[in-house]
């Protein structure tokens, strides 16, 4: 009955898609504007009569529209609803959801920008005439699941009509990322593509596209089994037959999967969930590649296939287990090199460039700055890591200059690249501009040892809401400070699955076997302070900030969060106590580092919580703190120390002091790229810098802008983030003898994640260190 499945009981996963999807505003995208549209002269500019300049430009040279308007970088992810993800022909209007899916991945992944359209087209023709009347719209058109046949009709139709990129990312994303791992998993276990035997599950888009490319690289025919709903495609099978099909037709007896997959190297299932019977797996030949590939739910689980299998190697299209074979590695990079060139179609050299160049990521050592970014956890190439993860940085790098070299070479690129280079650079830093930056530290995060993070706001929501995540994400087995019956009620109230005991440590603050111990630690700490027994004891009854930092230091935690309410100083006054700074700082303030987000980049400022007026030796040695701290990121930090003086344009106390600390980090940090005193214009625009400086040792943007005192700091952080809409990853407490973060009663539960990552990052190097 229509709506029956509306009564199903959902998944926690189901409520929380749908809650995404919903709130806080129906959708995953929109339309934003990169023009000012402020006053009457913007206006004339943007519309009439202004617009009609770059119109008569275009009309005169069509290729100027890759100067004059969005065209060049703007791409169709279009389907007609026909064979969504493994859910089937559920038309072009629910297919939505996928389609803006895609849209948000091409451009957080490659800066692409999508228009998402879902057309009621279900037939060749019409299908094929409504998108090549598209073509004046977009630089590229990507198909997105549209059922076989029809759709490699449509696609050979539209790349004959159609001068820009068309390329079906079910059949060609899936086929190229599927020959990298088939590559990586074939040198693992020690066989050749011409020898194995492949046996599908499935015959539509994807898989065909998969072995035709397979073929092109040296499978061959005679060793592939192609099986689907109605069996093994054999000689005088009518059924569901096409000229597709055809080349992998075998005169043959075998009807069904179970009839051919014995003995079969590489099983490739790009067809619907379940649809491989485990038991089938015992008759593989030794170390089978398994590609479950069917989403959301694989032919057959990992957990289901590696107990029958352990020798396996399983790859799946879902995110929560190992081996992600899923296009999303390749469609936003093949269009990001495809469009930098203006590729006039995406062809048979790029697509080989990006298998290779994913293949190899895989194999790849950890270059200096990736290794610093997983602090050494980088999981190495084996059967657990055929590919390389979809969040990896270098993907970018390196998909889109080897697909743009290759249309380059191939003669389709209608604006050849020739500074390689500079065009690698420029995407070196769309990737530090993009959130990708807190990658690293999550992946790190997730293989760190050192995972027990106490947060002293234990019965506050954004806390109870961090802590399902960071369990979840397996980034930090939190220990919360707070009243049992309270935190069991917000629980509820919040919907969250957590319970204490088997997911968290809780500590009661009223009653914890620990009081006595911590009590005595806090006299043994503060005791020649003037801390009378009585005044620890109300102290350690009242103040969960020093229960937080009493267990940091007694190693009940590796690492602690407070802030979230009350004053910094307080807080602060507690951690320096208790936690006190690592030797090497002993006898200076701690200071603090912020990392703000935006669509402009990303920028670190420091100090803009702690240290009132530093000294200039103070400042230099923030310098390198804070150094140290973004290179966790994997960023190499590129310093400026500001000022209202420009490389000696005034001689305040305050430029003075900028300048010294300069000199100071030139000959005690001389690793470092840093320069001051100067503007923050000029940091963050090398023009500028040249203009007034050309000798300066800081080149290009400075990531970590120095400030000569606390109000500036934090005025220059509160105005940009407000201004700039960005994100704020912070304060990031630098220079403790332990991990310990201050965070603001404004941050948001995001902000308390993501400062977690880093506590585990910095406890899991502490403990190296030691
Ligand atoms: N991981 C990834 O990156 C990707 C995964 N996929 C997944 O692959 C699957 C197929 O997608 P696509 O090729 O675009 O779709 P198509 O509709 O073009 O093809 C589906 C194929 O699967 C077969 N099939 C369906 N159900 C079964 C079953 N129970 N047993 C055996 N064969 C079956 C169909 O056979 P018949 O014709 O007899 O119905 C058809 O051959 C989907 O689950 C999709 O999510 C697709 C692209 C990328
Ligand atoms: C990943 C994808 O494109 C699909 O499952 O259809
Ligand atoms: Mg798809």
């Amino acid at each position: 009955m229509p709506g029956d499945n509306v009564t199903a009981v959902r998944s926690d996963l189901e409520e929380a898609a749908l809650y995404f999807h919903k709130y806080p505003k129906p959708g995953k995208l929109e339309i934003q504007s990169t023009k000012p549209l402020g006053n009457q002269r913007d206006l004339a500019l943007a519309y009439s009569p202004g617009v009609a300049a770059p119109c008569l430009e275009i009309r005169d040279d069509p290729d100027t529209a890759a100067d004059y308007t969005g065209r060049a970088n703007l791409v169709a992810v279009i389907s007609n609803g026909t064979a969504v993800l493994g859910l089937g022909n559920i038309g072009p209007l629910a297919s939505k959801p996928v389609m803006e899916g895609k849209a948000v991945l091409f451009k957080k992944f490659a800066g692409i920008d999508v228009f998402d359209i879902e057309i009621d087209a279900p037939e060749i023709d019409r299908m094929v005439d409504t998108i090549a009347a598209l073509e004046p719209t977009f630089g590229g058109i990507n198909l997105e699941d549209i059922k076989a046949p029809e759709c490699f009709e449509v696609e050979e139709r539209l790349k004959a009509r159609m001068s820009i990129p068309v390329f079906h990312d079910d059949q060609h994303g899936t086929a190229i990322i599927v020959a990298a791992a088939v590559i990586n998993a074939l040198e693992f276990a020690g066989k050749n593509l011409p020898d194995v035997k492949i046996v599908t599950s499935g015959a539509g888009a994807a898989a065909l596209a998969c072995l035709n490319l397979l073929v092109s690289m040296g499978a061959r025919i005679e060793n592939i089994w192609v099986t689907d709903r109605h069996g093994v495609a054999h000689k005088g099978r009518v059924e569901e037959m096409d000229r597709w099909k055809d080349p992998y037709v075998k005169d043959t007896e075998a009807r069904t999967l179970a009839d051919v997959i014995p003995g079969a190297d590489v099983f490739l299932g790009l067809s619907a969930a379940g649809a491989l019977n485990p038991e089938l797996l015992q008759h593989m030949a030794q170390k089978p590649l398994i590609l479950a590939l069917a989403n959301p739910t694989p032919e057959i689980m990992p957990d289901v296939a590696r107990a029958v299998r352990p020798d396996a190697m399983i790859c799946t299209g879902r995110s929560d287990y190992p081996n992600q074979v899923n296009n999303v590695l390749c469609f936003p990079y093949i269009f990001r090199g495809a469009l930098d060139c203006g590729a006039r179609a995406i062809n048979e050299e790029m697509k080989m460039a990006a298998v290779r160049a994913i293949a190899a990521l895989a194999r790849e050592e950890p270059s200096d700055v990736a290794a610093r970014a997983y602090t050494g956890e980088t999981p190495t190439f084996g059967p657990d890591f055929l590919i390389p993860s979809p969040f990896d940085p270098r993907l970018i790098l390196r998909i889109a200059p080897a697909v743009a070299k290759a249309a380059c070479d191939s003669g389709v690129a209608s604006r050849p690249i020739t500074d390689f280079p500079a065009y690698l650079d420029r995407l070196n830093r769309f990737v530090f501009r993009s959130g990708l930056v807190m990658k690293p530290v999550f992946s790190a995060a997730k293989t760190s040892t050192a995972k027990r993070v106490i947060y002293a706001d234990g019965e506050e929501e954004r806390v109870l809401r961090a802590a399902q995540v960071v369990l979840d994400e397996d980034i930090a087995r939190p220990i919360l400070i707070g009243r049992p019956h309270v935190v069991e009620v917000r629980l509820k109230r919040y919907g969250l699955r957590i319970r204490p005991g088997t997911d968290f440590e809780l500590i009661n603050p009223e009653d914890d076997p620990r009081y006595r111990n911590y009590v005595d630690l806090l006299i043994e700490l503060t005791g020649r302070r003037g801390v009378t027994q009585e005044a620890a004891r109300t102290i350690v009854r009242t103040d969960t900030t020093v229960i937080a930092a009493l267990a940091l230091r007694r190693g009940d935690a590796d690492a602690m969060i407070c802030g979230l309410e009350g004053r910094f100083e307080r807080h602060l006054r507690h951690v320096s106590q208790i936690i006190g700074a690592r030797p090497e700082v002993r006898d200076r303030d701690l200071s603090a580092l912020s990392m703000l987000i935006s669509t402009r980049g990303v920028v670190f400022l420091t100090d803009p919580y702690v240290t009132v007026d530093p000294t200039a030796e103070e400042i230099a040695e923030m310098a390198v703190l804070a150094a140290e701290e973004i290179r966790r990121f994997g960023i190499e930090p590129k310093a400026a120390l500001v000022s209202h003086s420009n490389f000696g344009s005034r001689d305040s106390p305050s430029a003075l002091k900028m300048r010294r600390a300069a000199e100071i980090l030139r000959e005690t940090a001389p690793e470092l790229e840093c320069d001051g005193e100067m503007h923050a214009d000029s940091a963050l625009s090398e023009a500028l810098r040249q203009r007034i400086y050309p000798h300066s040792r800081l080149k290009g943007e400075a990531n970590l802008l120095v400030f000569p005192n606390l109000d500036s700091a934090n005025i220059a952080l509160t105005m940009v983030k407000q201004m700039m809409d960005a994100l704020h990853v912070g304060p990031i407490l630098m220079g403790t003898n332990q991990p310990a973060h201050i965070l603001t009663p404004s941050v948001t539960s995001r902000g308390i994640v993501n400062m977690t990552a880093l506590a585990v990052v910095e406890a899991a190097q502490q403990r190296t260190e030691a």
